[in-house]
């Protein structure tokens, strides 16, 4: 069933029929509906959708995504005559939101303030057009996927030797790794006493670790998780460098072997070849054999700089050493897979790890960064060309393009006057003995504190832990969608990619928008000129991801959810039925089951 304005059309007609009936019933139900005395302004929504539930017979049937039939919201205050206050938001009509107003005399809902996380922005708000709706992307009403590791299905990677040294490198890019090369001397200021305890520092700075006599235990573990973290972070340090060095050492000895060939051409290259190695045999005090061994492994770290270029060595971490050993795949195809990822892995690597050049100025190479700035400034292509500034991707469409990357939400302050619309208040926080907010999909406790929170539902993305940049990259596509956003490593089904950030406003019309709504407020976040990577995700008629509302303390969030997505894959989401309702476009997803390609099939 097509979404066209008649269609439209008819589902407001029912939607109107629909709250009628509702309304009069609760009417003649007056004073007996036992509605929570603690509702300050309540509303109903109904909501009306058809869905395909598949055949009993049908092991793992995914339902088709939900058309929506009607939606209404009816307001309980003026039916009921409870009192409470009177709320404006209730009389906006379903999808006629009001135009933007600076008017303080405007009658306002008791919410929140914006919390002070949230910077409020001053930007003028796009001119709004009141016209038809469309190009409204909405949240997706079914609960977000279970988690689930991927299983067969077509777009599951399957890891080889060379996939997973692939994957390691992009995981170890988006890790924990610190490339700070002030780590290799506080490396350096480890001591080992003569007794047991240990001492990190210089005097000043001195982190002692004695044992459970002289400290608390619990003292004693917290400076010993320090030492731990600072002698892990510092031997992946020296790490990096060791197989730097060695492929460096490698690429010496061929040009020395090179260079004897060219001084002296009428002794043969296995001889010159012979007498390097010796010399060099000599110079580690290692047998033929040792070097021999190491030596076809180092060579095998210079192959893959060579192809991949120095950042693929200094974060591969230990699955270099497997992939070199065993060779398997030391295939000219292999090395062209890792010749087209070179500059992708440098614009992680140089926006992620500002430092990480300087470990370089060890073997004598160039410190400079070739790509500053943040990593989804920068456009990358899957066959390899050189990455381009983000701007440039849209210059040909004759627009200006500006782009702030945030990391948090902002709040339009002539929408909202600083309140965050957001807000989603728990009538068991205050009741419950702690305070605590209780999480709406798992029933667990969230707190931002680790020792009280037990939800785990996006642990990635919310509470105590600091979010780590995803592994994803704004990529070009090749089939007219301009640019879209590639999963470097895999994301589980249920696993949260990110949060859809943007300027938290109202009354957008004509261009994207991410439509939302808590029971008291709709609201919408807009990406126009603010946001974060889901700026960039394609629409398909079978995306591998979906926008999911959630609630994290008292404020609801938008997140981006997998469904099971494989490394090397496009993330994609069913924009739904609204986004496309009107619009000109053809849909580009390529799928069997597409339901908006205007051209005859
Ligand atoms: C939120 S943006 C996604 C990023 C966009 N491709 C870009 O380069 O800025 C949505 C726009 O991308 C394009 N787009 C996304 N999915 C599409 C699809 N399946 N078919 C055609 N165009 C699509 C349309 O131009 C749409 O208005």
């Amino acid at each position: 069933m097509g979404d066209t304005p008649e269609s439209i059309k008819q589902f407001d007609e029912l939607s109107r029929v629909i709250a009628r009936t509702i309304e009069e019933h609760l009417a003649r139900s007056k004073g007996t509906t036992g509605l929570p005395r603690d509702l300050r302004n309540p509303v109903l929504r109904v909501d009306a959708f058809l869905e395909d539930q598949g055949s009993d017979q049908e092991q793992e049937h995914t339902p088709s995504r939900p058309l929506r039939l009607a939606s209404s919201k009816v307001n309980l205050i003026e039916i009921l005559g409870t009192g409470r206050p009177h709320d404006p938001i209730q009389q906006e009509k379903h999808d006629k939101l009001p135009a933007v107003s600076s008017d303080e005399s405007e009658p306002r809902s008791p919410r929140r303030r914006g919390t002070g996380k949230l910077r409020v922005s001053n930007r003028p708000l796009i001119e709004e057009d009141v016209s038809e709706h469309q190009r409204q992307i909405a949240t997706d009403t079914r609960s977000f996927p279970k988690r689930r590791k991927i299983t067969t299905e077509k777009f599951v990677f399957r890891p080889s030797t060379l996939d997973k040294l692939i994957i390691g490198i992009w995981e170890q890019i988006h890790g924990t790794l610190d490339l700070n090369p002030q780590i290799i001397s506080e490396q350096y200021q480890i001591t080992l006493s003569a007794s047991s305890n240990v001492a990190v520092g210089d005097g000043s700075t001195a982190v002692e670790v004695r044992g459970a006599d002289t400290l608390s235990q619990n003292d004693a573990f917290h400076q010993m998780n320090t030492l731990c973290r600072k002698v892990t972070q510092a031997s992946k340090v020296f790490r990096s460098i060791e197989i730097v060095v060695q492929a460096k050492w490698v690429e010496l000895f061929e040009e020395k072997v090179q260079a004897s060939v060219i001084a002296m051409p009428k002794v043969s290259k296995t001889k010159h070849h012979k007498k390097a190695f010796v010399e060099a045999c000599q110079d580690f005090g290692w047998s033929e054999k040792e070097l021999r061994n190491k030596m076809a492994i180092w060579r095998g770290y210079k192959e893959v700089k060579d192809a991949a270029g120095w950042s693929a060595l200094v974060f591969a971490g230990m699955g270099i050493y497997r992939f070199c050993k065993y060779r398997v795949e030391f295939t000219n195809e292999a090395m062209k897979r890792l010749q087209t990822l070179r500059t992708r892995l440098e614009v992680a690597a140089d926006t992620l790890h500002p430092n990480w050049r300087q470990l370089l100025s060890i073997v004598g190479e160039s410190s400079q960064l070739k790509y500053p700035g943040h990593q989804h400034d920068w456009v990358v292509s899957e066959d390899g060309a050189p990455p381009v500034p983000l701007r440039s991707t849209y210059i040909s469409q004759g627009t200006y393009f500006e782009f702030e990357q945030l990391e948090e939400s902002i709040i339009d302050e002539r929408a909202w006057r600083g309140e965050d619309p957001r807000w989603v208040p728990q009538n068991n926080a205050m009741t419950h003995a702690d305070n605590a907010y209780v999480c709406a999909v798992c029933g667990q406790i969230q707190s931002d504190d680790a020792e009280l929170n037990s939800c785990n539902c996006f642990p990635n993305l919310f509470g105590h832990v600091k979010r780590r940049p995803p592994p994803v990259q704004i990529y070009r596509t090749t089939n007219g969608q301009n640019n879209g956003v590639v999963a470097l490593a895999p994301f589980e089904r249920g696993a949260g990619i990110g949060e859809y950030v943007g300027l938290i406003t109202k009354g957008v019309r004509h261009v994207d928008v991410m439509d939302s709504s808590t029971a008291t407020a709709n609201y919408q976040i807009w990406q126009g000129r603010q946001g974060n990577f889901t700026r960039f995700i394609n629409h398909s008629c079978k995306g591998n991801a979906q926008f999911t509302q959630f609630t994290w303390l008292d404020t609801q969030h938008v997140v981006l959810v997998s469904k099971g997505i494989g490394a090397g894959v496009e993330i994609s989401v069913d924009y739904g039925d609204r986004y496309w309702a009107g619009l000109e476009k053809s849909c580009l997803c390529g799928e069997s089951c597409c339901r908006y390609r205007r051209d005859n099939r």
